[in-house]
């Protein structure tokens, strides 16, 4: 494992626990999301990893050393955007990506050539010669991006790269974070967006008030999750919900939208429910679909069922 977290506590000088006896590990090759509440404490947990914040207690092995003893190593193995915005008055993008390629010690002309490419790839070679100040927000965090990733180490970490960037843009974004993995490099992506951590992410670790709540891949998370399908009907106005059925294993209803969770096997008997009441039009429309990354995310780290079924059918 190119790192190696163990039982890491951080607690912040006025006694926020930020992190609580959090372990993980990512590997060369892997895409790990990093998923969390505000203030879970993913943004310490990445500090303590590249050496600029020191843990409370716990251990950190990165490529079999360790970044507190040894930040300036810690640096070198590490590639970091952060969450805020990099400070880019006065130059280009191109500049500022080819500064960054060779404050890392690239070589000038690999650097000019992977600048190039990362801005093409991410489609704002448009913007590639305008001055900083005059850059859009999303323009500004995907050259923040290409400034971390121009050399970008053997491990990558992420600070919610797709912020501000718009939907298209964002696939460049993850398409470029699997080529970084197919290159080699482990990557941690911190993210509030999980859907799309959902379709490009190898595991995951959802945090909780500084603690693991839980990790997997998408796929072994939505098998652990109970009642694994959703039927989401849309009530035609005026109409009153139906009752709910008995095979339901939870139901909300909000306004004019009623989830209904179903096991797998009762997708039949789910189906012609909801065809009948179509049929009867009480029902507009209805659809089912396996559960999602993001409703196991809302149940695990909601204050309450009440909020996971809110949440669900807003
Ligand atoms: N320098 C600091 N001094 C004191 N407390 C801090 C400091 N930095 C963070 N905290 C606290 O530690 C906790 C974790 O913060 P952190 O920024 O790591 O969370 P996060 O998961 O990255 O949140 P977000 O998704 O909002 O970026 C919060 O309660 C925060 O207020």
């Amino acid at each position: 494992m190119l790192l190696r977290v163990d039982n890491l506590t951080k607690i912040y000088g006025r006694g926020a626990r930020a992190n609580d006896d959090l372990s993980l590990q990512v590997g060369e090759g892997e895409v790990l999301g990093l998923l969390g509440h505000n203030g879970a404490g993913k943004t310490t947990l990445l500090n303590q990893v590249a050496g600029l914040a020191r843990p409370t207690s716990g251990t950190i092995v990165l490529d079999g050393r360790d970044p507190v003893a040894d930040p300036a190593y810690a640096r070198r193995v590490c590639a970091l955007q952060l969450q805020a915005q990099a400070p880019l008055t006065g130059v280009t993008p191109r500049q500022a990506i080819d500064m960054l390629g060779r404050i890392r010690g690239g070589r000038r002309q690999r650097v000019r050539e992977r600048t190039g490419q990362l801005l093409a790839a991410l489609d704002i070679t448009e913007w590639a010669d305008t001055p900083g100040e005059k850059l859009s927000g999303g323009v500004r965090r995907l050259t923040a991006f290409c400034m971390a990733v121009v050399e970008p180490g053997r491990l990558v970490m992420l600070d919610e790269p797709t912020n501000d960037v718009d939907p298209v843009r964002r696939r460049l974004i993850w398409q470029q974070v699997r080529q970084l993995a197919a290159d080699g490099c482990a990557v941690v992506v911190v993210t509030h967006n999980v859907t799309e951590a959902e379709r490009s992410v190898d595991r995951v670790v959802v945090l909780d008030h500084g603690r693991v709540a839980t990790t997997g891949t998408p796929v072994e998370l939505r098998r652990r999750a109970s009642g694994d399908l959703r039927l989401e009907l849309t009530l035609t106005p005026g109409v009153a919900a139906p009752e709910p059925p008995s095979w339901a294993t939870r139901t909300t209803v909000r306004g004019q939208h009623m989830v209904i969770s179903v096991a797998s096997a009762g997708a039949p008997q789910a189906i012609a429910w909801a065809q009948h009441l179509h049929a009867s039009e009480s029902v507009a429309q209805f659809v089912l679909n396996p559960i999602s990354l993001e409703e196991i995310y809302v149940g695990l780290t909601g204050t309450s069922e009440e909020d996971h079924d809110a949440a669900l059918a807003a």
